[in-house]
Formats: structure tokens, C-alpha cells, sequence
């Protein structure tokens, strides 16, 4: 069975595999045995902070083989992004130069430095480790994260954001950071990426170009990926469409990758939430569903087949799932689809 729960101590070995493995491009989990260190004992805090007010809370959960006990993912959710140091976003927009009398008119993007999603609730730091990509694996690690949102939703903020992976090739070169590089910041795309991993920003206030740069004055390869995605995020970004995320014009300031947006209350799977008592026993028939206790340090969610009447204030789970998630007879779950 899958298990997800949030990362304890111990888990730092296989937390440092799974930096690894995700290699350059993969910003939040940098090869930093310090960063990743802090970065447990962040998510330790903010699960037991007492809070109904989003702020810098970092909640990064694992994915565990229960067979095994093997850690086989992670997916995490910030808070509130931009609250103790500045988030960037370029924004593409338009503007129209046109002249009556000489019959021209051009219509022509621009994109503009900006810091519009402060504030919002970030999805990030989903992996899933090869031999697991398959089944309900990473369905479960990136919608449980929205049936932990609706269960604790003064714990975030109404919008919740997802920055996509854009263009890079296997070299970790970027199209879009080439031209920034060249113009700027005389420093490769793997030291960028990683420098903001590990928090430090200061360059980008720094060395970032302030102004609106003309889109039409990029070279061509850097106009074609702007906001573009890496082939390997084009499922995650399929997911978060099929649950309501649109592409609104902003874009990463180093790859130009998308950024998607949805209110809280109008993504699919927190649409679906069902709070239920859970009685144990025969549970038979029924189609995969999530399901998850009411928890916070102690919160475990996994995927079982269940009958789940929407007009019964009760589910049936078996032992084995209930097992799975701690708890017993009587105690509450919230259930989501997948
Ligand atoms: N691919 C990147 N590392 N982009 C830079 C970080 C961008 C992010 N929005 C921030 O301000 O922290």
C-alpha cells in the first residue's frame, strides 16, 4: 500500500536520494545536505504550528511503499510564497503601437518583472521515483495535496499557484536564460537554479533586467519557449488543468516555464471533499478513491476502493486502511476523488 505522510527526520537519506535523482532543473530539491536538513525540520515545525493565518509554513510530505518502507516520492506545499523575501514572476502582456495616419499597427508582447502572486499558496517539489511512475502513484502525491488543503484551508491562501518546469535540454541549457545570460547575468542556468534552491535571491534583484523587456527582441529560441513546458512536466501540467488551473500570462524569469493558478474553491478535487465516520469492516466493491484521517503531524492519506454514499454520513474502510491511516472505529476521514 501507499502511504502518504508528512517527512520526518529520518527520512534524510532517502530525501538526499531523491535530491539525487531529480537532478538540475528540479529547484527545490538541491544536492545541499544542510538545505535539505533545514527543509525537514521547516516542514517538522509547521506541522505543529497552532496558525489559522498562512504565512512562511513549508509542508513537505513522502510517499511510502508500506510493503517496503521504502520512500518512493515527495510532493510538498508553501503556505504563502513571497512573505519573508521577494517571488518573481515576468507577466506577458500586450501593447498596441499603432499610428492612423501612417496605416500601421502592431500589436506586441512584453513581459514585466513583477511580484503579483505574494501571498499565494505554491504547489511544488512533486517526484515520484522511476520505478514508481506507474498506477495511482502520482495522482495520489499531487491530489492529496488538495484534500490536505480543504482539510486545513485557513492553513492557506485562496489562490493557489504551480510553477512549471519550462524548456531545458539534458545539458541543463536553457533557450529563454541564454539570452538572459549573455545580456545579464553571466552565470549558467544549473548555478541560477540552484543559487534560488538554496535561497539565495539577492542576485535576481540585483542582475535582473527591471524593465519591460519587448518579447520581439529576444533571440528566436527564447521567444519560442516562453511559456513552454519541459516534456517531462507536460503530465503534471495536464493534471492541473483537468482540476482547473489556467495559464493567466505569468512566466518563470530564468526558463519562462507557465505558471497555473486556481482558486481553492473551484479545483476539482476539493470540490469532491466528503467528511465521513469511518466504521471498519467488510468493504467491498467500490472504485479507488482517496482517503485520509483528520490529522496534522500524525496525517496519513492512501488510495482504497470504497463505496461511498454521498447521503450516508458514514464508509466503510477495511482494517487494512484503517491500519494505513491510524485510526479506529468512529474516528473522522475526508474522502476526494482521484
Ligand atoms: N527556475 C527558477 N529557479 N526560477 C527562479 C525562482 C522563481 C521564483 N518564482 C522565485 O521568485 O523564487
Amino acid at each position: 500500500m501507499m502511504i502518504l505522510r508528512p517527512i520526518q527526520k529520518s527520512d534524510y537519506p532517502a530525501l538526499l536520494n531523491i535530491a539525487h535523482e531529480s537532478g538540475h532543473g528540479f529547484t527545490s530539491l538541491p544536492v545541499n545536505e544542510e538545505l535539505l536538513q533545514n527543509k525537514i525540520a521547516r516542514s517538522e515545525a509547521s506541522f505543529q504550528k497552532q496558525t489559522d493565518i498562512p504565512f512562511d509554513e513549508g509542508y513537505l510530505f513522502v510517499l511510502e511503499d508500506s510493503e517496503t518502507g521504502e520512500v518512493v516520492g515527495t510532493s510538498a506545499i508553501e503556505a504563502a510564497v513571497g512573505l519573508d523575501d521577494a517571488f518573481y514572476h515576468y507577466h506577458l502582456s500586450k501593447v498596441i503601437h499603432s499610428s492612423r495616419t501612417l496605416d500601421v499597427y502592431k500589436a506586441v508582447d512584453i513581459l514585466t518583472l513583477c511580484n503579483d502572486y505574494t501571498g499565494a499558496t505554491e504547489l511544488c517539489t512533486l517526484f515520484l521515483k522511476d520505478g514508481y511512475r506507474k498506477g495511482l502513484n502520482g495522482k495520489l502525491l499531487s491530489k492529496s495535496r488538495f484534500l490536505f488543503i480543504k482539510q486545513h484551508q485557513y492553513r492557506f491562501a485562496d489562490t493557489v499557484i504551480a510553477e512549471m518546469r519550462g524548456v531545458s535540454d539534458e545539458n541543463g541549457q536553457s533557450p529563454f536564460w541564454q539570452w538572459l545570460e549573455e545580456h545579464f547575468f553571466s552565470m549558467d542556468f544549473p548555478t541560477a537554479d540552484y543559487l534560488t534552491g538554496i535561497g539565495q535571491k539577492v542576485f535576481i534583484a540585483e542582475l535582473m533586467p527591471k524593465y519591460p523587456i519587448y518579447v520581439n527582441l529576444l533571440s528566436k529560441e527564447a521567444q519560442a519557449v516562453i511559456g513552454q513546458v519541459h516534456t517531462n512536466t507536460r503530465p503534471a501540467i495536464e493534471l492541473l488543468k483537468s482540476e482547473g488551473f489556467t495559464f493567466n500570462g505569468y512566466v518563470d524569469i530564468f526558463d519562462a516555464g507557465p505558471t497555473v493558478e486556481a482558486k481553492v474553491d473551484n479545483i476539482r478535487t476539493v470540490r469532491s471533499v466528503q467528511n465521513k465516520t469511518a466504521r471498519i469492516g467488510n468493504a467491498q466493491g467500490g472504485s479507488p478513491v482517496m482517503v485520509a484521517n483528520d490529522k496534522l503531524a500524525e496525517y496519513r492519506a492512501t488510495v482504497a476502493e470504497l463505496q461511498v454514499d454521498a447521503a450516508s454520513e458514514e464508509v466503510v474502510i477495511s482494517a487494512e486502511v484503517a491500519n494505513a491511516l491510524n485510526i479506529v472505529d468512529g474516528d473522522l476521514v475526508s474522502i476526494a476523488t482521484l
